[in-house]
């Protein structure tokens, strides 16, 4: 039987979406499938409001989804609950890693780590890091195999996911709900949530030449710089504008419980980070992951590391097809020829994406995993009590 512990998030928000994104995700989880008592520290409300509209910028404690949120300063005077989980290495203030110190039981305490497919991962997962005074903190890696912390995927995702693309009105009315015009007939849709990138003309160009109608759905961020260079023209948020055959939408911000729909409603999706990369591949479509640029090329051997698993059983020609395309993407490269080879094996691309995802379904959730670990180590625990 499952055990009610009293979960303490924190949340320090670095820069983008996914800080917040991926502990939204894991709160609102842990609340609603695993029945967890949460507590979300933030520091960053107004990136928070981009993904979840309802959230209020200044209140001192909110009721969310079932999450308790609370401004991260408010960890000076907390009491930690059964679990500490510090998302991303985020730092706790000193006060209140000192009233981790006193309680009696000791929480179970755990940072949450980067997803990456290097194998390394698979060594490092739950491992334990003494602290001074005598503390213990565990390290949870993310990750694609059987011997990490898994990925974030919620218990009824892949049948709604299924049902949704049954229903040929599904689309048209998420698509009106999204504030999306309807594509044009027989339209390749795309899916942009990218960082900012240089030298978009051959592709756009390539598009707007090609026969097929392609509609580019551009979320907000960094990339709409480049794009209305192109256009020589500032495209409003909710505006849309045609050259030849591309039409350009500037999509709002839309929230995350909503996200996954354009996942779903677009033919190739182009993600980045951490969250929206894992929900294109829960998506199941063709897509490119722009990956977080980080020191020391660190990147390259993250992308590497998720190219070899993705393309483990992908015929040669396909593997060449995506290596192509990923790396023109990550590399600033133009990506005009890259693109007309993608998009020309779209059907092999999108067996390939189902196959991809119906594997990666065979792995306990994220969630579940953490749910259980943190059982266990907190069994281990002499007097760890369960949420009053
Ligand atoms: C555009 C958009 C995004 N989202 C959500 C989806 C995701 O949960 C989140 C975006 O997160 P990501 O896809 O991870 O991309 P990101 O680039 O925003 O986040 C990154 O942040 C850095 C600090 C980390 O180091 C990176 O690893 C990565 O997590 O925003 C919406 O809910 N609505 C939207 O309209």
């Amino acid at each position: 039987m499952k055990v009610q512990h009293r979960w303490d998030l924190f949340c320090h928000v670095v820069d983008n979406l996914g800080d917040i994104g991926v502990t939204w995700r894991l709160a609102r989880q842990l609340a609603a499938e695993h029945q967890q008592q949460v507590r979300l520290f933030l520091d960053d409300f107004k990136a928070f409001a981009h993904i979840a509209p309802q959230v209020q910028l200044r209140a001192a404690e909110q009721n969310l989804a079932g999450v308790q949120i609370v401004p991260w300063a408010r960890q000076a005077q907390a009491t930690p609950g059964d679990v500490v989980v510090e998302m991303f290495g985020c730092h706790l203030s000193d006060a209140f890693i000192a009233q981790i110190g006193k309680a009696s039981p000791q929480p179970v305490w755990l940072n949450l780590e980067h997803l990456s497919a290097e194998k390394w991962v698979d060594l490092h997962h739950l491992k334990p890091s003494p602290q001074s005074g005598g503390l213990m903190k565990y390290f949870y890696y993310p990750g694609f195999t059987d011997k990490s912390g898994g990925l974030l995927r919620e218990s009824n995702l892949i049948s709604q996911r299924d049902n949704w693309q049954m229903q040929p009105s599904a689309k048209r009315i998420a698509l009106r709900a999204l504030g999306l015009p309807p594509p044009p007939d027989h339209a390749l849709t795309v899916l942009l949530f990218s960082y900012a990138r240089q030298r978009l003309d051959g592709w756009l160009h390539t598009m707007a030449a090609s026969e097929r109608p392609v509609a580019l759905w551009v979320c907000p961020g960094p990339v709409m710089t480049a794009i209305n260079t192109w256009l020589d023209m500032t495209l409003q948020t909710g505006q849309i504008t045609s050259r030849g055959s591309l039409s350009i939408y500037a999509l709002p911000y839309i929230p995350q419980q909503r996200f996954d729909e354009l996942l779903w409603a677009a033919d190739v999706c182009i993600v980045r980070g951490e969250d929206s990369f894992v929900r294109a591949q829960w998506a199941a479509k063709p897509f490119v992951w722009h990956i977080y640029p980080q020191e020391d090329s660190a990147h390259d051997r993250k992308l590497d590391a998720f190219l070899d698993l993705y393309l483990n059983e992908a015929d040669s020609e396909l593997r060449d097809t995506v290596v192509h395309f990923w790396t023109a993407w990550n590399r600033g490269l133009d990506l005009a020829p890259a693109w007309l080879e993608f998009v020309s094996s779209l059907p092999a691309l999108q067996r390939h994406a189902l196959k991809w995802s119906r594997s990666l379904q065979t792995q306990a959730d994220l969630a579940s995993q953490l749910v259980d670990e943190v059982q266990q180590l907190a069994s281990n625990r002499p007097s760890l009590a369960p949420a009053r």
